[in-house]
This record gives C-alpha cells, structure tokens and sequence, in this order.
C-alpha cells in the first residue's frame, strides 16, 4: 500500500470512544434539553441549539458545554491528525422520539452542508434502557453498528467516505449531542454565538440580574404535530407534555378573558399542581416550572426527606373549581393524551421515577436550581469578557489553572 492509500485510509478512520463523557455531564445535558428544547428539524426529532438557549435567556446554560466542546474538538483534531485549526459549525442536543430515523447519507450530503469536515456523536442515553430501536449503522468499514450508550462517542468524517444510517426508535427517546467540525472560519459557530451575546449584552442588558429567568420562544417552536395529522390543531406543547409524563398539572389563577390568545397563557405566571395539591409559588411561565420540574426529577435523589420541612402555606389543596381550570387549560395544550404519553413516557420505571413525591423535596430543588442558575450565570459573566477579546468559547477558568492564556 501506497503511502498517500494509507494516509488516505487513516484519514477515513473512525473512532468510537467509551465512557468519554460521564454520566453526571450526560445527566446535566438531558436536563437541558428536557427542560429547553423544541420541535426539530425533522419528523420525531426534537432539539436544543446553543442560540436557542442564548435566545430564551438561557445564555448560562452554554456554559456546561464548553468544556465537553473543546475535549470533542481536541479529540477529533488529534485522531484525524488536523494538521489546519478546526472550529465547531454546530453543537445541538438532539432527541429521536418514537418514529424517527434516517437512511443512508453522508453528513456533507448538500450543497449548504459542504463545509462539515467531521462529525462526534455523543450518546446521552442508553439503548435498551432509555429507548429501543436507533442503532447507528455504517455502510463500511469498521464499527459497522454502534449500539448507543450513555458516555460513549463516535467520530467520523462527514464525507461519503462514512454513509450511515440510524434504525427507527421503537420507544422511548434517544438522545445525542451532535457536534460537526469544519476547517472554514465562516462557519465558526463561537463567532456567531459571540455576537448574538454581544448584541443582548449591548442592548440594555449590561446589568444582567443575579439570576436569569427563561423567556419562550414563539408557541410554534413547541408544537409538536404529528406526521399523520391533517390539521396543526391536532398534537400537543412539548413542555405541558414533559410536565404531564413527570405527573405535573400547570394551574393558573388568571381569568382566560385576559390573555389575547391562549398561548399567551403559557408566557405568564403560573403554578404547578400534583394530583390534589398546588404548589403556592409562581413560575414566571411554562419554560420556567419545566425547568424547576426537570431540575427535581434529575436531582430528586440528593434530597433526604428527614432533613427537610415545608410550611403548610406553601401547599394548597386543590379546589373542586380550580380542577376544572386545570383540566380545560390541560387540554388546550394537550389534545392527545396517548400520544404524549408514547412520546415523552418513560420505557421502564428506573430509580427516577419510583423515588417518592413529596412537596419537601420539590422546595428544596427549587432552591437547589436557584443556586445552580446562579452559579452558571455568574461563570458566564465571568468568561464572556475573554470570550468577546479572543473570540472562542473557551474555559477561561480551566485555563487560568494551567497557566495558559
Ligand atoms: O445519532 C446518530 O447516531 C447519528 C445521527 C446522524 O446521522 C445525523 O444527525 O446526521
Ligand atoms: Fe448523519
């Protein structure tokens, strides 16, 4: 064999890594995309980029990838023996919900998609515990089927020299962080996320508040429709839909005569509800009870109920005509029960979901989240200067430590 075959071959190679990621990180990233996604770019797909978080407010929550970001970049760069800079084109959660799949394609398969040089999938979720079905498929070469496990990675290049194909998901829901890698600067992902946070750190926000609360995208990018419906009606918001599989009712105190439409409902404050008791706090809107829901659903564990203790005030039992609103606004939102259920359900009932409720333990996550928003916001007020001056989203703290600029 040739020296330029070989080269050539080595360069073709693929890699699959296991336990790249740890579980905690995969944890973290499955609360962000449970508690920021949307609809996706696909059927059965849902997503959660880094300018839809900077978009809704969410700006902190960029902070846990950065890290994760520049180990996958440093990653790629060493094994494909990038002797050029490569800069990330695009970073997203991704989940695959029953009934999605894709057939054989190169990821640079487009005329607009020519600029991906390589592509690192990172499995968030396990097969046959999280979802069935979604094996990863090449049609070449070795790996020829990866079985996604929480942790684990694969790498490979975007071009025809690696078509793939991902199964069908069977149940459940199947989640990935994609990231794709190109040598050209004009599709540097870090320099247009740099300036969407400019243009919000200039537009009146210099005195960004201690704590950032999460503003909705418009009610479309919720909606999930499915293939098969022939109106939009039909279908349901995929952040009632998360708080309903987590067994959360969303109740609120204002008249419906008072908001324009009724996706003005969501915007608004709210409270959350469990079978027959509201919790008396107000959620700024629906993006901020899911995420204090998913913050408790993934922390629940942490919180020893001996320890802790709630005011009788801070939980009502729900009346017999505040049901009722519950109900109406329940199926605003949700038009087919079944199908939410099949969609966001869980596929086994793990630890997560046979951990007793109590509303002690929902306080205390709450509070729990508080602290943890604020400790991202303050870190990304601390890095977004350096990020402005060197423009990458680099771990300004990582760095300091090692000496490095
Ligand atoms: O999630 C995977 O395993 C691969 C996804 C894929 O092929 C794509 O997003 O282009
Ligand atoms: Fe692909």
């Amino acid at each position: 064999m040739g020296d330029d075959e070989s080269s050539d071959e080595h360069r073709s190679r693929r890699l699959l890594l296991r336990n790249f990621l740890t579980i905690p990180e995969c944890e973290e990233l499955e609360f962000i995309h449970k508690s920021c996604g949307t609809v996706g770019y696909r059927e059965n797909v849902f997503s959660t980029t880094l300018s839809h978080l900077i978009a809704t407010n969410c700006h902190h929550l960029v902070v846990p990838f950065v890290s994760i970001r520049e180990r996958l970049k440093d990653k790629v760069e060493e094994f494909f023996g990038c002797e050029y800079e490569l800069f990330v084109e695009f970073t997203g959660l991704i989940s695959w919900a029953r009934g999605s799949s894709i057939g054989w394609h190169s990821d640079d398969n487009r005329p607009y998609l020519k600029q991906r040089e390589f592509t690192a999938v990172c499995y968030l979720n396990t097969y046959g515990k999280d979802f069935k079905g979604g094996l990863l498929h090449f049609q070449n070469g070795e790996p020829t089927t990866v079985i996604p496990m929480a942790g684990d990675v694969i790498m490979y290049t975007a071009d025809s020299r690696n078509i793939h194909s991902v199964d069908e998901v069977n149940k459940g829901e199947r989640l990935t962080l994609t990231i794709w890698f190109s040598r050209d600067r004009a599709h540097d992902e870090d320099a247009k996320l740099i300036s969407l946070l400019s243009d919000r750190w200039l537009n009146g926000s210099s005195n960004m508040p201690k704590l950032s609360l999460p503003i909705p995208a418009s009610s479309s990018m919720y909606w999930f429709s499915p293939e098969s419906a022939t109106q939009q009606q039909l279908g349901f918001d995929i952040c009632f839909a998360r708080m309903h599989a987590l067994g959360f009712d969303i109740y609120s105190s204002r008249p419906k005569s008072f908001f324009p439409s009724s996706s003005d409902i969501l915007t608004e404050h709210l409270q959350v509800a469990k079978e027959n008791e509201l919790f008396e706090q107000e959620f700024v809107n629906i993006l901020h009870a899911l995420q204090a829901v998913q913050f408790y659903r993934w922390k629940a564990s942490e919180f020893e109920d001996s320890l802790l203790h709630l005011g009788t005030d801070k939980i009502k039992r729900i009346l017999e005509s505040q049901r009722e609103e519950i109900r109406a606004l329940k199926s605003l939102f949700i038009n087919d029960y079944q199908l939410a259920e099949a969609v966001f359900g869980p596929i086994t009932c793990d630890e997560n979901c046979v951990q007793a409720f109590n509303w002690s333990k929902f306080s205390a996550a709450i509070s729990a989240f508080e602290d943890y928003t604020s400790r991202l916001q303050r870190e990304f007020l601390m890095s977004l200067p350096y990020w402005r001056t060197e423009h990458i989203i680099y771990s300004v703290n990582s760095r300091d430590e090692t000496g490095k600029p």
